[in-house]
């Protein structure tokens, strides 16, 4: 650290708060009074007498207002006093060693050349090359084209790296930087880059070719495995989930062929592919960091860990810099177990059709989180202290050892230590241990990563959030609404087992993490609670126009004025807050299409499985998001056309929803025709209203069901039962006696 003769050491990161709250806490306590009148008004205006499914409505409306508004509540916690970090990397003297572990699981929907640009990209980080160390962690073990397609990015390293250093590249991935910097054709002093910039891209362009070639053929030929003796480890009986634990040290960082082609040393690169046999639980992602920690420690030992998933490539060479700063700081830095960056993604349409670019909670939410005590951890684009990860409680004392030992002895051979980590992959390993418990990443959970933060906070620790101009880290969003909805199943599943398990942030961050922390973490935890209520309110009202049961205020009446505030303020807020983080108004309309479809379907299933998971009815899985669709798919995702061309049972559930509320406005209408002197309008104002939203929200559905005739339209068996679906309901409850 540097030494101020004046000012003594100079902090390595500040913190800002976020400006012009006031203003916000004295609209939202007007939004809380808002909600308030509508609990009273639910509770004063209970229909004691009458008709029985009116009653049951209107308690079924009233407990999902009841809901909605504690939801709004928790809501708060992260948008009260956000804060915000930077750095001051010109300050940073001590360079600490980092191990980066990249996840890869399927060669099949996670393609390798994809898989060794995220590689690629953090070997070529800004930072001492004898300092990294990069693990790859193959759960595809079963075939060695893995392997292979990491044997080639070795060899492109050597070129790629000393040209990253050479022009100062911020994104280190080849594939995106070829794909945005176009070559340069002007001006005498870019004469050397445009003469390295053809040389480098046509070796990448051959790789590329190489690479393909072997993945489209399933196999490496046999000239290749020549190559390399790693190759040996698979046999014609290696399946993915049966084979031996492979480790293959591809650069050692010790001898000559460890020297890019300036005589500079490259990072150490080493291939994982744990033991896998059918029978065993291998708990997934989270099984395998673990092996990669164990393995790590042996042949590296850095004190810092930084996870990325396969598809996440550093956009940002300074990001292990940034991170740095805040474990170096003085002050502050002995208390940090993570430094998280935000997930971002690189393949987002205009206008965000699936709303997966997580705007609010990217630019909000998390540095609520941050001021509270810490951002969540997320998977991907984090920095750990690896003995906070590995279970260590936080001591104020204890100060960090910043230059740590790993026990590779220094004559032992390649090939000895290769078979010492091997012990350390394999199946049993684990067995009477507190790996997956105490120890590395938790197991049990389909979102290892949020339940593994917050075990490391209630250990003591604090997290910080880091989100800096330039992304650190982006990857790709799914491009089907279907990837997407089993996507947010898994989240939200995974986070709602946390909260009704023994993991639960009140229970295990009991006294041990802020009340205002446990609160923003239960916002998350909620998720898939929501999709009750917000199915109630999506279907009850709308059923009940056909049976003229008002379930609203009158417009004549007083207390339709704190429904109409706080529907229509908070609106509006929420569009000005999305705007502000940088979207667009039609981006904020598909995120409120989104959030509906979500939670009608993902969220619902999610809740459902985790509570037959509690009881011990539902096996744990995690379904791998594909990184790669087929062409056509690709177009009208680009075209933002939603694609519904599959037969899901998710789609009929968001069908029916659709039809429901387009019988609800007919009927109204109908009855405003036919029987005007019934003054629906006046008794049905809201509900109506509601009918008409939803109906706009869902136009892209009834352009599925009927007009679409591409094969991304809704499929139509999933058109025919939803309308089935629907009707009935109608009928049911519009032939139900009472
Ligand atoms: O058995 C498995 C399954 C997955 N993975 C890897 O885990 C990563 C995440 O999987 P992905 O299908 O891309 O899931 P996402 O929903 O995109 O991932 C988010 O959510 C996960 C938790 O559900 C976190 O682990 C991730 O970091 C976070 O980015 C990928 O690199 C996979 O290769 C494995 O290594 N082994
Ligand atoms: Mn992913």
């Amino acid at each position: 650290m540097v030494r101020d003769d004046d000012h003594g050491t100079l902090p390595l990161f500040e913190t800002k708060p976020m400006k012009g709250r006031l203003a916000y806490q004295l609209y939202a306590t007007s939004v809380f009074v808002g909600i308030i009148l509508i609990w009273v008004y639910r509770y004063s205006h209970f229909p004691a007498t009458g008709d029985p499914t009116g009653r049951w409505a209107w308690l079924i409306m009233s407990a999902s207002e009841f809901w909605f508004g504690l939801y709004w509540v928790l809501s708060q916690f992260v948008r009260w006093n956000p804060v915000f970090r930077s750095t001051f990397k010109e300050r940073l003297v001590v360079l600490p060693g980092i191990d980066v572990f990249v996840c890869t699981a399927d060669t099949k929907i996670e393609p390798p050349i994809m898989v060794i640009n995220t590689v690629l990209s953090v070997l070529a980080y800004d930072y001492p090359p004898e300092k990294i160390n990069v693990y790859l962690s193959d759960d595809d073990g079963g075939s060695e084209l893995m392997f292979y397609a990491l044997l080639e990015a070795s060899a492109f390293a050597k070129h790629w790296l000393p040209f990253c250093k050479k022009f100062q590249v911020k994104t280190t991935s080849p594939g995106a930087f070829f794909s945005n910097v176009q070559e340069p054709d002007e001006g005498l002093d870019d004469l050397q880059f445009s003469h390295d910039w053809l040389v480098i891209k046509k070796l990448y362009n051959q790789m590329q070719d190489r690479v393909k070639t072997a993945t489209r053929l399933g196999r490496v030929s046999d000239e290749t495995r020549e190559l390399h003796k790693g190759f040996n480890e698979w046999n014609s009986n290696s399946a993915s989930d049966d084979h031996q634990a492979i480790v293959q040290i591809l650069i050692d960082g010790k001898n000559s062929t460890s020297l890019d082609i300036e005589g500079q040393i490259l990072p150490k690169l080493v291939y994982v592919a744990r033991e896998k046999r059918p029978h065993y639980s291998h708990n997934f992602k989270a099984g395998a960091l673990n092996t990669l920690i164990r393995v790590s420690s042996v042949i590296s030992n850095s004190p810092i860990i930084l996870t990325i998933d396969c598809d996440v490539y550093s956009d940002n060479s300074e990001s292990v810099k940034d991170a740095m700063c805040c474990f170096m700081d003085e002050e502050n830095g002995n208390k940090i177990a993570y430094v998280q960056f935000p997930d971002s993604s690189h393949n987002i349409t205009e206008h965000d059709m699936y709303a997966s670019c997580f705007r609010v909670p990217n630019e909000l939410e998390m540095g609520g989180m941050d001021a509270n005590g810490g951002p969540c951890y997320i998977g991907s684009g984090c920095f750990h202290r690896r003995t906070a990860l590995c279970g260590a409680q936080y001591a104020d004392k204890l100060k960090p050892e910043w230059i740590t030992e790993n026990t590779r002895n220094e004559q032992e051979s390649t090939g000895v230590l290769q078979k010492r980590c091997k012990s350390l992959a394999s199946c049993t390993y684990e067995k009477d241990t507190q790996w997956g418990k105490e120890m590395g990443l938790l197991y049990g959970f389909p979102t290892e990563d949020v339940v593994t933060g917050l075990a490391m906070q209630s250990r003591g620790w604090k997290s910080v959030y880091l989100n800096p101009k330039k992304k650190g880290f982006v990857g790709i969003a799914p491009v089907t609404l279907l990837d997407v909805l089993v996507q947010h199943k898994r989240w939200s599943e995974g986070q709602f087992s946390i909260l009704i398990s023994k993991c639960c942030p009140f229970v295990f961050g009991y006294q041990k993490i802020p009340f205002t922390l446990q609160m923003s973490y239960t916002l998350y935890l909620l998720w898939a609670a929501n999709s009750l209520p917000t199915l109630a309110y999506v279907t009850v009202p709308q059923l009940c126009i056909l049976k003229d049961i008002p379930l609203f205020p009158k417009v004549s009446s007083l207390w339709i004025l704190p429904f109409l505030y706080v529907i229509i303020s908070q609106y509006i807020y929420s569009l000005g807050e999305f705007v502000i983080c940088g979207g667009s108004v039609k981006g904020w309309l598909n995120e409120q299409r989104m959030w509906l479809f979500k939670r009608t379907t993902s969220y619902l299933i999610a809740f459902l499985d985790a509570l037959l998971g509690q009881l011990g009815f539902s096996k744990l899985g995690f379904t791998v998001t594909p990184k790669v669709v087929d062409e056509d798919v690709l177009q009208r995702y680009k075209k933002e056309v939603m694609e519904f061309g599959n037969a899901s049972g998710m789609f009929t559930g968001l069908a029916f929803i659709a039809i429901l509320n387009v019988v609800g406005l007919f009927w109204c209408l109908k009855t405003l025709v036919m029987d005007p002197g019934k003054c629906v309008l006046d008794r049905l104002v809201l509900q109506v209203g509601l009918c008409v939203v939803v109906v706009w929200i869902n136009l892209p559905v009834y352009e599925g069901l009927f007009l679409r005739k591409d094969a991304g339209k809704v499929p139509t068996s999933v058109a025919c039962n939803s309308v089935m679906l629907a009707l009935m309901a109608c009928m049911f409850v519009l032939y139900s006696n009472s």
